[in-house]
C-alpha cells in the first residue's frame, strides 16, 4: 500500500471478519527497519513471529520490506528473517516504505532517512531520544507539512507507556512537575552502591558484565541519555521546546560510598534524577520551565526510592489528576520493542484511517530558566573546629544568603580527636544560586575543615 487512504480498512472492531477474508484482499503496509543490534533485532523477530495478530490488530499486514545495516552480509541467526532483507541502501529503503522503524541511533544518518521517509509519506517510528532532543521540532515540522506521523514511545523509559500518557491522556490537565528515573544504567549503580556498600568503578564494571551499561558507559553515567529523555519530557509536559542543551546536567560519576551512607543515614536514597518543574511568579502564573538532572537524595518513603536495579519510573504532578507513577523496564531489546510496536500499530492503524497522531504542542513557549533559580532542599556535610560559636557561625552563613536550616545534626569525627567534628545540615526549599553562594562562605570560614560533600535533596 503505497498510497495512504487506497485500501478499504479490514475494521479492528471484527476480528472474525478478518479470519473469514482470503489472505490475498488483506490489506498491506510496508514497513522497514532502520537498525538491526539490540532493538532493531528484536523489533524484527516480534514483526515476523506475532505477524498474524499484529494484522488482526491492524486490519491490514505489516511486511517488513527491508532492514537496514552496515554490513548486510554479516549473519544473523537469531534474528528469524529472510537474510536478503538485510540491505546497506538504507535511503532507497525507506522510499518504499509505509512505515519507516528508526533504531540506528544518533543524529546523522538517522535524521536524514527520517526526513526522506517522510518526504516519500511514510510515518516514522523512533527511538532515537538523542535525535529528538537535539532536533526534534526539524522532525515535527516535517511530519506535519507531508502529513505523517512520528512516534516516539520507546525514546523515553523504553517499555513504559510514558510519551503517550503525557502526549494523549494527560493533555488536558495542568502537569506541575515530572520527576523521573529515566536510566537504568545509573540506577542499577546507584541501587548497588546501596544495598551492597560498593564503589563506583567496581559497580559501573557489574553493570557492563551484565549487558546493561554499554562499553563506552559515558552516555549513561555522565547523564546525557538521562537528559535528552528529560528534554522530551519536558517539552511534553509544558508545552514548549525543550532541547538536551537547555538541561542543566550532572552526572554520577562524582558519587562516593559516603553520599550514599549520608543518603542511608538521613533514610533516603541517591538516585540520579531528571527533574521537569514548572516556575511560577508570585502570583501563581508561571514564568519558565525548570530542565535538570543530577543525583540527588530521595526519602526512602518516596515511591522512587524503590525502584531498584535497571529498572526505570515516572513521577508526574499534575493539577487535576493528582500523582501518577509509571514503572517498568526503561532499557533491553525486547522491552524497547514493546514499545516500538505499540507506535507501528497506531501509526498504521492512523494509515489505513486516514488521520494522524498528535502534533508537537509549542503553544506555551516558556522560557527554560537557568539552574541558579531552580529551588530544592540541600543536605551539605561539614568538617568544623567543635569550639564554642562554630554552629552559630555556620548558621548565619546560611542566613546570610537567605537558605533557612531544617535540620542539623552534629557528631564527633573521632574519639581521640574531640576537637572536630561533623556537621550535617539539611535545609528547606532554597535556590540553587544561594546554596552555591552559602557552600562558597563556608568554605572560606576558618572553623570549617571543608565542606565534605553536598547534595540536593528532592521529592518534598
Ligand atoms: N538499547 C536500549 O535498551 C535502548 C535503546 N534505545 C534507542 O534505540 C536506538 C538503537 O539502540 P540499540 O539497538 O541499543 O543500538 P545498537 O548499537 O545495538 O544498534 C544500532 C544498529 O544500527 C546499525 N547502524 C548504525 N549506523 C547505521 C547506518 N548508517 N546505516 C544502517 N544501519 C546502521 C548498526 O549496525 C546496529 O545494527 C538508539 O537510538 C537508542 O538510544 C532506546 C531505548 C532503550
Ligand atoms: N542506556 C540506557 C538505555 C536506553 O535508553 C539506559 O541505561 O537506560
Ligand atoms: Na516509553
Amino acid at each position: 500500500m503505497s498510497q495512504r487512504g487506497d485500501v478499504e480498512p479490514v475494521t479492528e472492531e471484527n476480528p472474525a471478519e478478518m479470519a473469514s477474508i482470503p489472505a490475498e484482499s488483506v490489506p498491506t503496509l510496508k514497513v522497514a527497519l532502520l537498525g538491526c543490534g539490540v532493538v532493531g533485532s528484536s523489533v524484527a523477530t516480534m514483526l515476523v513471529e506475532n505477524a498474524d495478530d499484529l494484522a488482526a490488530r491492524v486490519g491490514a499486514r505489516l511486511e517488513l520490506i527491508g532492514i537496514a545495516v552496515r554490513r548486510p552480509e554479516r549473519a544473523r541467526p537469531d534474528v528469524p528473517v529472510d537474510p536478503a532483507l538485510f540491505t546497506a541502501d538504507a535511503d532507497t529503503l525507506v522510499r518504499a516504505a509505509d512505515i519507516v522503524i528508526e533504531v540506528i541511533g544518533g543524529i546523522d544518518p538517522a535524521r536524514g532517512l527520517i526526513l526522506t521517509a517522510m518526504e516519500h509519506g511514510a510515518s516514522v517510528v523512533t527511538a532515537n531520544k538523542a535525535l529528538l532532543a537535539e532536533d526534534g521540532p526539524t522532525l515535527y515540522s516535517a511530519a506535519g507539512e507531508h502529513g505523517v506521523d512520528l512516534y516516539y514511545e520507546a525514546a523515553v523509559a523504553g517499555a513504559i507507556p510514558i510519551v503517550r500518557p503525557m502526549r494523549e491522556s494527560l493533555v488536558g490537565d495542568d502537569v506541575q512537575r515530572v520527576l523521573g528515573i529515566v536510566n537504568g544504567t545509573t540506577n542499577f549503580v546507584l541501587d548497588k552502591m546501596d544495598s551492597t556498600g560498593a564503589g563506583f568503578a567496581e559497580t559501573v564494571e557489574q553493570a557492563q558484565a551484565l549487558g546493561y551499561a554499554e562499553a563506552d558507559p559515558t552516555a549513561d553515567v555522565e547523564g546525557f541519555d538521562a537528559a535528552a529523555k528529560a528534554a522530551i519530557l519536558a517539552s511534553l509536559a509544558f508545552h514548549t521546546r525543550v532541547s538536551s542543551d537547555d538541561v542543566h546536567r550532572e552526572g554520577i560519576t562524582e558519587v562516593t560510598a559516603a553520599d550514599i551512607q549520608a543518603a542511608r543515614d538521613m533514610d533516603a536514597v541517591v538516585k540520579l534524577l531528571a527533574i521537569c518543574e514548572l516556575v511560577r511568579d508570585d502570583e501563581g502564573a508561571p514564568t519558565g520551565v525548570s530542565v535538570r538532572v543530577h543525583p540527588a537524595m530521595i526519602a526512602r518513603t518516596h515511591p522512587l526510592a524503590s525502584v531498584r536495579d535497571a529498572y526505570n519510573a515516572v513521577f508526574v504532578e499534575a493539577s487535576a489528576a493528582g500523582e501518577l507513577m509509571f514503572y517498568g523496564k526503561g532499557a533491553g531489546g525486547d522491552p524497547t520493542s514493546s514499545a516500538i510496536l505499540g507506535d507501528v500499530v497506531a501509526v498504521a492503524r492512523h494509515r489505513l484511517a486516514g488521520g494522524h497522531g498528535p502534533k508537537e504542542s509549542a503553544y506555551a513557549d516558556l522560557p527554560v530558566v537557568d539552574m541558579g533559580l531552580a529551588t530544592t532542599r540541600y543536605h551539605i556535610s561539614l568538617a568544623v573546629a567543635d569550639r564554642p560559636g562554630v554552629l552559630a557561625q555556620v548558621a548565619s552563613a546560611f542566613a546570610d544568603h537567605g537558605v533557612s536550616i531544617e535540620t542539623v545534626r552534629q557528631r564527633m569525627l573521632t574519639d581521640d580527636d574531640e576537637s572536630r567534628a561533623s556537621l550535617v545540615i539539611v535545609t528547606h526549599r532554597a535556590t540553587d544560586s544561594a546554596l552555591a553562594a552559602t557552600v562558597d562562605a563556608l568554605t572560606g570560614l576558618d572553623t570549617v575543615d571543608a565542606v565534605v560533600s553536598w547534595m540536593r535533596v528532592e521529592g518534598a
